[in-house]
C-alpha cells in the first residue's frame, strides 16, 4: 500500500479542488468533513496535503510498536494458515473477527462486503492461527467480481487447510454446490462450518450435517453461530491441534496484517454499504488519499469515495449532505476507538466512471486486476 498525498502539480489530482466541486451541492455551512472541534473547512483547504503538519506515518500496519518476549518458548510454538471460504454472506469475516477477538474485516448484512483478502491473526494456547478471510466465492460476472473471486481461491492456495463456512439457514444450495466443484476441481478437502445455527431448528441440523458430508470434500462437520460465539471455540481447539510446530509467524498481540490505511477506507466502505441501497454499494469504492499525522497525536484522513456516475454522487451525498455526513460520523467514531486517537475525516466524492476497470483501483484495493 502506497502511501500517496495529492500532487499539487497535476490539477486531477488536487484534492482541494474536489472539495470544492462537493461542496457545490451543499448547502452553506454543511461542511463533508465529518469534525466536530477540528480545523474549520478553510484551515482544512489550506493544509490540504501541501505541507506536512508533522511526522508522515508510513509503517501504518495494525502492529504492536514494541515485539515482547513470546510467552510460549520458541521450540513449543506451532502455526497454522488457514483460509476461510464460502459463498458470499456465509459469515466469514463476523468467524474471523471472532477468532481473532477484534475487527480485522468489515461485515454487512449485503452481499460481497469483503473484496480482497484480509488476514486475521489469533492466538490459541500454543498455537499462532492466521485465517485469511476471502471475498466470497460465486459466479462472477463482472471484472471487479472476477478479481473477487480469484483473490478467494488464492487465500485457499496459499493456506496450510481450508474452511469453508456454509450459512445454515440457507442450506446445500447451488451457491454452495458451486464452491464444492471448485474444491473438488483443486483436489483439495476442507473441513466445513455449518454457520448461523442460531436461526435454525435443532431439528434439521443433523440432516443437513448428513448432506454437508454426503458433498464428499470435507473431513470435519463444524456447527457454530459466528455471532453469538457458540462452537466457535471447538472450532479453534480442533485447528490448533492440527497447526504445525513451528515458530510464530508474526508477533502475539498483531492481530492483522492490513495496513491501517486501508482499514480506514475500509470501515468508510463498511458504512457505506450500511446506508447505501441495492447496486449503489457495489458501484463504488473507498481509497484514503492522505494521512497526515497532526502535532497533538490526533491524524487527519483524507478519503476519496469513488462512484460511476454523477447520479451516484448525489446519493452518497444525500440531501444536504445528510448521507456523507452520517456514514463520515460512524466512520470517524469507530476509528477513533480502533485506533485509541482523535481522528479527523474528510470525504470527498468524485465521478470516475470506469474506476471499476482501472488497473490503479485494483491496486488500491489490494486485487490484482484481471486481464
Ligand atoms: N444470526 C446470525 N447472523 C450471522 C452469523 N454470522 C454472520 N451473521 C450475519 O450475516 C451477515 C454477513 O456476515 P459477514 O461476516 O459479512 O459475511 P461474509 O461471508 O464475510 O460476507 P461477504 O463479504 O459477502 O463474503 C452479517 O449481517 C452478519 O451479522 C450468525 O452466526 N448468526
Amino acid at each position: 500500500m502506497t502511501t500517496r498525498k495529492p500532487d499539487p502539480a497535476n490539477p486531477d489530482d488536487d484534492i482541494r479542488d474536489e472539495t470544492l466541486a462537493d461542496d457545490a451541492d451543499l448547502p452553506e455551512g454543511d461542511s463533508l468533513p465529518d469534525d466536530d472541534g477540528g480545523p474549520d473547512r478553510d484551515d482544512d483547504l489550506d493544509d490540504a496535503g501541501l505541507e506536512d503538519d508533522g511526522p508522515e506515518d508510513d509503517g501504518l500496519s495494525m502492529m504492536p510498536d514494541v515485539e515482547a518476549a513470546p510467552s510460549v518458548p520458541l521450540d513449543r510454538q506451532t502455526t497454522g494458515f488457514f483460509a476461510v471460504i464460502g459463498a458470499p454472506n456465509a459469515g466469514k469475516s463476523t468467524l474471523v473477527n471472532r477468532l481473532v477477538g477484534s475487527k480485522v474485516s468489515i461485515v454487512s448484512p449485503k452481499v460481497q462486503t469483503t473484496r480482497s483478502r484480509i488476514i486475521g491473526i489469533a492466538m490459541h494456547g500454543n498455537a499462532q492461527l492466521v485465517f485469511i478471510d476471502t471475498p466470497g466465492i460465486f459466479k462472477p460476472k463482472r471484472r471487479l467480481d472476477k478479481a473477487m473471486v480469484q483473490a478467494a481461491w488464492s487465500g485457499a492456495g496459499d493456506a496450510d487447510g481450508v474452511v469453508m463456512m456454509i450459512d445454515a439457514k440457507r442450506g446445500i444450495n447451488d451457491e454452495v454446490r458451486l464452491i464444492v466443484d471448485g474444491l473438488k476441481a483443486e483436489g483439495r478437502r476442507a473441513w466445513a462450518v455449518l454457520n448461523k445455527v442460531d436461526l435454525v431448528a435443532r431439528s434439521a441440523l443433523l440432516p443437513m450435517a448428513a448432506e454437508v458430508d454426503a458433498l464428499g470434500v470435507f473431513d470435519r462437520i463444524f456447527m457454530i453461530s459466528a455471532e453469538n460465539g457458540s462452537g466457535v471455540t471447538d472450532l479453534a481447539d480442533a485447528l490448533a491441534a492440527i497447526a504445525r510446530p513451528g515458530r510464530w509467524m508474526y508477533p502475539e498481540d498483531q492481530t492483522s496484517d492490513v495496513q491501517v490505511r486501508f482499514l480506514a477506507s475500509e470501515i468508510v466502505r463498511e458504512k457505506l454499504f450500511l446506508s447505501l441501497h441495492e447496486e449503489l454499494p457495489y458501484a463504488l469504492t473507498v481509497e484514503t488519499e492522505a494521512w497526515t499525522e497532526k502535532p497533538d497525536g490526533s491524524a487527519r484522513i483524507d478519503q476519496v469515495v469513488y462512484v460511476q456516475r454523477e447520479s451516484h454522487r448525489k446519493i452518497v451525498l444525500g440531501a444536504g449532505g445528510r448521507t456523507i455526513k452520517h456514514v463520515g460520523s460512524s466512520a470517524r467514531a469507530e476509528l477513533e476507538q480502533v485506533l485509541e486517537r482523535r481522528i479527523h475525516l474528510f470525504l470527498f466524492v468524485k465521478v470516475r466512471e470506469a474506476w471499476a476497470d482501472d488497473p490503479e483501483r485494483y491496486r488500491e484495493m489490494n486485487l490484482d486486476f484481471p486481464r
